[in-house]
């Protein structure tokens, strides 16, 4: 026996040892939550980290749009992104009121283009004005027999065509909003402002949508229903701005419903900017194209639209075949059209 254990005094160790198991139990608690908290905190440190690289793989534009996380769609819409203001003039009129429409259209503070028919090629361009939300004004003028001015030949040619090619169907400018303003004399009384009416049918017939009634300017002074052609454009060019205001602010016009598709008869157009009947016509597309329809808000497919609803509604995958077959259509029209044929 070591003489020197004799010595030592193991007395305060004894409750330890008798207690052990509790000091054991103690530290592996201790253990545990250290373990836990650590979890807690890693877990943590990583959803703020995926956060900010989610944050960051998200396009600029739509961060722009969020708001506490989740995309606000009314934020920032812009309803009308400018104005495009197109011109078919042999003498300088209607160039002259396109240059005096461009002017009103700026005092609201909208990018504004005028552009020659003459330079602008509608089998490139037109269809870009689908997706633009630009309004596009048609100020057009008629000559001898009806026809248009030699700058916007080609551009009725191919208007006329399209319109009445199957391949290019009535959705075809789906999308475009417009406004026609022709200038013409009545003293031709059998072809009056007949290129005005004809663009407006034939954008009209290709799906566009017509934000307001075509306005007539008529050089016969006699007969012009403000007194003068000038007159006729000022009229029409108020109307026009105050309309482009509306669409700006993406405002709707009230409706009492007793009228088609919801627009007003009553509230949104002046009776003299209306012909008797016009608004009660069958507007159906299968119409005769040559019979003179009288233009109001509108396009062909809302329209015939109207009385097929109940059965597009029930019907939910015709729907969405439709809706491939016109973009097929539209492709095929792209690639069949030559020009000039
Ligand atoms: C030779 C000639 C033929 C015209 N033929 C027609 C016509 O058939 N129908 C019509 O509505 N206006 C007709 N007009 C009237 C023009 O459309 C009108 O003067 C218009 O304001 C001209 O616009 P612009 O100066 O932009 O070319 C004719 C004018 C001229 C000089």
């Amino acid at each position: 026996m070591d003489p020197s254990l004799d010595t030592w005094d193991f007395s305060p160790l004894i409750p330890l040892w008798i207690n052990r198991y509790y000091i054991y139990l103690g530290f592996a608690l201790g253990i545990s939550l250290w373990i836990c908290f650590q979890i807690v905190i890693r877990k943590q440190s990583f959803i703020f980290k995926g956060k900010n690289s989610q944050e960051r793989s998200i396009p600029k534009a739509t961060r722009d749009l969020m708001t506490d996380g989740y995309i606000s769609l009314h934020k920032k819409e812009d309803f009308v992104s400018g104005v495009k203001i197109f011109y078919g003039s042999q003498t300088g009129t209607a160039k002259e009121f396109a240059t005096i429409l461009a002017e009103a259209v700026t005092s609201l503070h909208l990018p504004v283009t005028i552009i020659n028919l003459k330079e602008y090629d509608p089998d490139d361009n037109l269809v870009e004005e689908v997706t633009s939300k630009i309004v596009c004004a048609f100020l057009v003028a008629t000559y001898t027999d009806g026809r248009p001015t030699e700058s916007a030949e080609w551009f009725c040619k191919w208007l006329e065509e399209a319109s009445n090619d199957f391949r290019f169907g009535k959705t075809y400018l789906k999308g475009m909003r417009y406004a026609v303003f022709g200038l013409g004399n009545s003293a031709y009384a059998s072809h009056f402002n007949k290129v005005g009416k004809n663009v407006d049918k034939w954008l009209w017939m290709l799906g566009a949508h017509r934000v307001m009634t075509r306005g007539e300017g008529d050089c016969n002074v006699v007969k012009s229903k403000h007194g003068s052609i000038e007159a006729d454009f000022r009229a029409w060019k108020s109307k026009f701005i105050s309309q482009l205001q509306v669409l700006h602010q993406g405002e709707k016009k009230s409706c009492d419903g007793n009228c088609r598709k919801g627009k007003c008869e009553s509230s949104q157009h002046g009776s003299e900017e209306m012909e008797p009947g016009s608004h009660t016509k069958d507007r159906s597309h299968q119409r005769d194209p040559e019979e003179e329809e009288e233009p109001f808000e509108s396009s062909s497919e809302e329209e015939s639209g109207t009385e097929d609803h109940q059965s597009l509604t029930s019907v939910v995958d015709v729907e969405d075949l439709g809706k491939i077959m016109n973009l097929v259509k539209k492709e095929k029209g792209r690639n069949g059209f030559q020009k000039g044929s």
